[in-house]
């Protein structure tokens, strides 16, 4: 028999003693249960032929919209007193022992060392290595978690930290409160959030915000394939390419989020503020 849970109160693992909170009712934890994730059972499929189903998802997805605004609620709150920051993406499985770990700390280290906060996903790798970097100059280091199909630890280098369930969430607060990215080194997920960035920026949805990419050597490949192919096919312009700065040393990625910043006026954040809708 499935592990009695309901939509209204999803499984909260408890990592010290092995089992798992349903609400107020406490399960030992299987490996099926921690595997449906919160995001999976949003995007769950239903038989569109099973009406039973298509009711109850119906019911669930009201229920659910008040979760997902409870964390967003919970994420502004968290980030609200969060000033000058810049977020950093990177790969989850560098190792402590390597050249791109180092890079990292010395990005942390070179923006705390500007004042600047750093965000990340607050995992392992390379998030750990920026958070180090940031909290070794005293700098606010922030590391924003997601709930994974596996055990999931915030990294010790975090001194303000979340865990959230819906990943679109938790993607609003890396940009809300960011006025930077960096990306270091990374694989899929590092991509999914850069290209995310730089269609924001494209589409202009964020302005003067710099996407800086630490690391020609893993970047290049990239940026040959979006001249080559992106741009000869006449899916990009020219301009579209010019939103990524692509840097080796941490020191340049600050001087271009610090000269972006300076053009940023007060007049700029005015204009938006005051005359939007929430
Ligand atoms: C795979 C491992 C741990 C996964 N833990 C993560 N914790 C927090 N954030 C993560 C994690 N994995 C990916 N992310 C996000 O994606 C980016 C890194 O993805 P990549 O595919 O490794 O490039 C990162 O910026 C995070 O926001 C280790 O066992």
């Amino acid at each position: 028999m499935d592990t009695p849970h309901t939509e209204e109160h999803e499984p909260i693992p408890d990592d010290e003693s092995g089992t798992t909170y349903i609400g107020p009712m406490r399960v030992r934890r299987s490996e099926t249960d921690t595997a449906r994730t919160t995001d999976r059972r949003l995007l769950e499929w239903v038989d569109p032929r099973d009406d039973q189903r298509r009711a109850e998802r119906t019911m669930r997805d009201s229920w659910r919209v008040l979760r997902i605004q409870s964390e967003f609620v919970a994420g502004f709150d968290a980030m609200s007193n969060v000033a000058e920051a810049v977020t950093v993406f990177g790969s989850a499985r560098i190792r402590p022992d390597s050249r791109e770990y180092d890079l990292a700390v010395r990005l942390g280290r070179v923006l705390g060392s500007a004042g600047y906060a750093v965000i990340t996903g607050g995992g392992p790798g390379a998030m750990e290595a920026a958070n180090r970097g940031a909290y070794e100059t005293r700098s606010r280091s922030i590391g924003l978690n997601i709930e994974l199909p596996f055990e999931q630890h915030l990294n010790p280098w975090v001194d303000v930290g979340m865990n959230f369930r819906y990943f679109f969430v938790r993607k609003t607060m890396f940009v809300k409160y960011a006025q930077a990215f960096v990306c270091l080194p990374g694989g899929f997920g590092t991509l999914d959030e850069l290209f995310e960035a730089l269609t924001l920026v494209q589409t202009k949805k964020v302005v003067r915000f710099p996407i800086v990419l630490l690391g020609r050597a893993h970047w290049a490949g990239l940026l040959d394939w979006m001249r080559e192919t992106l741009l000869s096919a006449g899916v990009i312009s020219e301009a579209d390419l010019d939103l990524l700065h692509v840097v080796d040393e941490p020191e340049e990625a600050v001087e271009i989020i610090a000269a972006a910043a300076a053009t940023r006026g007060r007049a700029d954040a005015g204009a938006d503020i005051g005359q939007e809708q929430p």
